[in-house]
């Protein structure tokens, strides 16, 4: 199993006062499966997604992400697991400004130790990416640099993807193809796919649809 969580309980203090964001959640993904998470604004996709990343610790519950219990996990093995075997599609962690858009993708296959200059060159021509190669991100519209962070998450080939909106800032022409793509490499790789969407469209173009409500899914 790729992805295993068991009662997940999370509560964010805002305003002094505590909100129970999740309140027993439980989700399992295996490899090549395709899972949309869904939910009104507010109920606790990211929140969910941030939780199976390692980048936030849960109340209670159990998250084992390809074998390792976060529970249990050092900080160096939660950012070895997010080097190369979860790839992470999430609007705010973008690229980094001061490398091209050629090298963005080279530097995060090299962090998981597969450098692979093959396949970052075929992900950046399948994301029609070519002709931005040389670019800083500042250099990209927000779509573009969206379309380079999908690519960098894709170039040490995780085994897990987890993806916040990453159609979001995207034209839905451009959304669909991304889409496409993305499903297409998933597919091709045997990783597993959660990804948060507010659009009913693209969940129902993913294997299996959950939605997150009064902190459960259903
Ligand atoms: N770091 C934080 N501190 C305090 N409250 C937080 C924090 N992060 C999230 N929240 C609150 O937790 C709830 C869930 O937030 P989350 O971002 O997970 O929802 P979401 O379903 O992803 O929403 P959206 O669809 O609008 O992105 C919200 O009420 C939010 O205000």
């Amino acid at each position: 199993m790729l992805l295993n969580i068991e009662n997940v309980e999370k509560s964010h203090v805002s305003g002094g006062s505590r909100v129970a964001v999740l309140r027993g959640v439980s989700l399992s993904l295996e490899a090549g499966e395709t899972v949309a998470l869904t939910g009104e604004s507010g109920s606790g996709k990211s929140t969910c997604l941030h939780l199976c990343a390692g980048l936030d610790r849960p109340d209670a519950g159990r998250i084992v992400v390809v074998g390792c219990d976060l529970a249990r996990a050092d900080d160096a093995t939660l950012a070895g697991l997010r080097r190369g075997t979860v790839g992470l599609i999430f609007q705010q962690f973008n690229l980094i400004p001061s490398l091209t858009v050629r090298a963005n993708l080279a530097f995060q296959a090299r962090l998981s130790g597969r450098d692979d200059p093959d396949w970052c060159g075929e992900l950046a021509m399948r994301l029609g990416l070519e002709g931005l190669h040389d670019r800083y991100p500042e250099q990209l519209s927000g779509g573009q640099q969206q379309r380079v962070a999908i690519g960098r998450a894709l170039a040490a080939r995780p085994a897990l993807i987890l993806a916040d909106e990453p159609t979001g800032n995207l034209d839905e022409a451009t959304g669909d193809a991304v889409l496409d793509l993305m499903l297409e490499l998933v597919a091709e790789s045997g990783a597993g796919l959660l990804m948060v969407t507010h659009s009913p469209r693209l969940a129902g173009r993913l294997g299996r649809r959950v939605r997150l409500t009064g902190g459960r899914l259903a």
